[in-house]
C-alpha cells in the first residue's frame, strides 16, 4: 500500500523571466507533516502554492510539470480550482478571518460547497471543525461574535477550523506561527501534530526548531532547487548535501 498523497514531477515555476522553481520532483505522504525549509526567496511558498493552484491567481506566474493528488492531475483543465482549494486547504502567515462571526467564518466554506443538509448539519460541522482546531472551548459561548475579536493565536486556530470545515485531504500552512507569540505557537504546533492523524500537512517554516518539532519529513530548498528531502531527523543530524549542512548549521540563509 502506498502512502503517497501528493506526487510532483518536473515542476518549474516562472514569474516573468524569474525562474523561481527549478525542476522539482517530490512525493509527499499522507498522515504526515512535511516541512519546507530554506533561505528566504528559495521558493518554499511558491512551491507550496503550486499544490492548490494558488499561483493561478498571480498573473505573471507560470507553472509547468505534473502535480497529482491521489493520482489526479490537479492542473487538468477539468479540475475546478475552487473545488480543489476546498480539498487542499490553506492557512496563511497572518491570521485572516473574514469580517464575519466566528460561526460564519467556519460555516462559509461548507455552505458554498453545499456540504451541509440544513442548519443542524451545519451546526455540527462548525462544532466539529472548531473542536478539531482546539478552539471549541474558547469559542462555544461567543459563536456570534466577530472572528476578528479573537486573539491572534485564536484567530489562527479559527482559520485552521475554516480550512478543516470543507473536509480537505491536505492542509497547506505558510508560516502559520510567524505572527504568534510563543504560547500561541506552542498551541498551534500541538494542533498540527494532532491534525496529522487526519490529513497530509505541509508547512513552510523559517524556524528549523519548529520543523524539527512538528514534522516527520523535511524538504530543503535552495535557489529554487529541492536540494534534499527525507526523514526530518536525518536532515537535521546527518544531511547528505553540503548545502543542507551549511543551512542547518547557520552558515547560509
Ligand atoms: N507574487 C510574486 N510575483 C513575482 N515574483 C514572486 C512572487 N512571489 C514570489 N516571487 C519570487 O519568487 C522567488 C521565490 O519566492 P518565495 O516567496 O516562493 O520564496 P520563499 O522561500 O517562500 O521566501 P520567504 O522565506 O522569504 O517567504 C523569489 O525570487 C521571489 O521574488
Amino acid at each position: 500500500m502506498t502512502n503517497i498523497k501528493i506526487s510532483a514531477k518536473g515542476v518549474q515555476v516562472y514569474y516573468g523571466d524569474n525562474h523561481a522553481i527549478k525542476d522539482v520532483s517530490v512525493q509527499i505522504e499522507d498522515k504526515t507533516v512535511t516541512a519546507f525549509i530554506g533561505p528566504s526567496g528559495c521558493g518554499k511558498s511558491t512551491f507550496l502554492r503550486c499544490l492548490n493552484r494558488m499561483n493561478d491567481t498571480i498573473d505573471i506566474c507560470r507553472v509547468t510539470g505534473d502535480i497529482r493528488i491521489d493520482d489526479e492531475d490537479i492542473y487538468d483543465p477539468k479540475v475546478d480550482p475552487v473545488q480543489l482549494r476546498a480539498k487542499v486547504g490553506m492557512v496563511f502567515q497572518k491570521p485572516n478571518p473574514f469580517p464575519k462571526s466566528i460561526y460564519d467564518n467556519v460555516a462559509y466554506g461548507p455552505k458554498i460547497h453545499g456540504l451541509a443538509r440544513g442548519k443542524a448539519d451545519l451546526d455540527e460541522i462548525v462544532e466539529k471543525s472548531l473542536r478539531k482546531a482546539a478552539l471549541w472551548t474558547e469559542a462555544k459561548d461567543r459563536l456570534n461574535e466577530p472572528g476578528t475579536g479573537l486573539s491572534g493565536g485564536q484567530q489562527q486556530r479559527l482559520c485552521i477550523a475554516r480550512a478543516i470545515a470543507t473536509a480537505p485531504d491536505v492542509l497547506l500552512m505558510d508560516e502559520p506561527c510567524s505572527a504568534l507569540d510563543p504560547i500561541a505557537t506552542a498551541q498551534v504546533e500541538e494542533l498540527i501534530d494532532e491534525l496529522r492523524q487526519s490529513y497530509s500537512v505541509v508547512i513552510v517554516t523559517h524556524s528549523m526548531q519548529q520543523a524539527a518539532r512538528v514534522s516527520q519529513k523535511t524538504a530543503f530548498f535552495h535557489l529554487g532547487n529541492l536540494v534534499e528531502y527525507g526523514v526530518t531527523e536525518k536532515i537535521f543530524t546527518n544531511p547528505e548535501d553540503p548545502r543542507t549542512e551549511s543551512y542547518i548549521s547557520g552558515r547560509i540563509g
